[in-house]
């Protein structure tokens, strides 16, 4: 057997192409543009490529996207006063500081000076915890990103096993919330766990996200199991060259699995239509306007 190979570039595209659909039709009827934000802190080449493929798709969904750049030496207190700003920015529906901050800048204090309505990576606390009690939130990209492929290939999630491998603010304890309100019985594993890949092999849904390079192994899946690779590891192949890899051995999963996200051109690009997906959201309840159903 082997698996689906779960084309996450292509579903990608279609979520982009309905948002830029529901940006058109926001002009048109209601003159009104949404608008996104990206701060970057630093010179870290990965985070740089990432912030541009999310300023070309932004444009390419018709929003109005602005980047700041800000130097790795930059205060808590800059950082502060840039998203008081784009608070304050009646064109800016959504704000998205991208982590990790460097060391002179806590993290947990730009989280929070983030206006929660225009927190579309729906790490604010506020959000957080509208998600957990099922109120109306902002939620965050890679999960919502997860969700929307599991169910697309699986459908109903209800009573299924999803096991979780991480528990980080980002992506493990997001992940683990979304299913749990998608009603599947959900454990989440991290380093502590005993058995890891014991626990792994009860699962119908398995969900990566510890930034190991292949650390699941083939035979720590059930076969038929649906596997969603969260990791994205650069490593140094036997040429020399870099590579990139997830935290899952695709090989080897791909064998035993029914269906798993590759990486690149898996969970990666859903992330970013998922954030572009956010802020036409984000912008819609800020304006008082129903979300274009288009
Ligand atoms: N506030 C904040 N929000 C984030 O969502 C956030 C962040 N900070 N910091 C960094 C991580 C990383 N991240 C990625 C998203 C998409 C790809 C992506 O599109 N990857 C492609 C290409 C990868 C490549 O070629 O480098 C793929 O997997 O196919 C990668 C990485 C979002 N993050
Ligand atoms: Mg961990």
């Amino acid at each position: 057997m082997t698996a689906e190979i779960i084309d996450g570039k292509a579903f990608a595209e279609t979520v982009k192409a309905r948002v830029g659909r529901q940006v058109e039709a926001l002009k048109k009827n209601h003159d009104f543009t949404p608008g996104l934000a990206v701060v970057l802190v630093g010179e870290d080449p990965a985070s740089q490529v990432y912030v541009r493929n999310k300023n070309k798709s932004t444009v390419a969904a018709g929003m109005k996207s602005e980047e700041i750049r800000l130097a790795d030496t930059v205060s808590e207190e800059e950082v502060l006063a840039v998203v008081h700003r784009l608070n304050d920015d009646p064109t800016i529906h959504g704000i998205l500081v991208q982590l990790p901050l460097p060391k002179q800048v806590d993290e947990m204090a730009v989280l929070d000076a983030i206006n929660p309505e225009k927190d579309v990576d729906g790490f604010h606390v506020i959000n957080t915890g509208r998600q957990a009690v099922g109120l109306p939130a902002m939620v965050p990209c890679t999960p919502l990103g997860c969700i929307m492929m599991l169910k697309d290939r699986l459908g109903d999630l209800s009573g299924l096993n999803a096991v979780v491998v991480g528990r980080s603010n980002i992506v493990g304890k997001p992940m683990a919330s979304l299913l749990l309100a998608e009603n599947c019985t959900v454990t989440i594993a991290h380093s502590r766990t005993k058995d890891l890949p014991a626990v792994v092999r009860g699962a119908d849904i398995v969900v990566a996200a510890v930034g190991r390079p292949e650390m699941v192994r083939g035979d720590w899946i059930k076969p038929g199991a649906t596997v969603i690779d969260v990791g994205i590891n650069r490593i140094e192949g036997e040429n020399g060259k870099t590579r990139l890899v997830g935290d899952v051995a695709f090989d080897e999963a791909k064998a035993v699995a029914g269906a798993i996200t590759p990486v690149p051109g898996g969970v990666g690009p859903m992330t970013i239509a998922c954030l572009l997906a956010n802020t036409v959201t984000a912008a819609c309840r800020q304006a008082g306007l129903e979300e274009p159903q288009v």
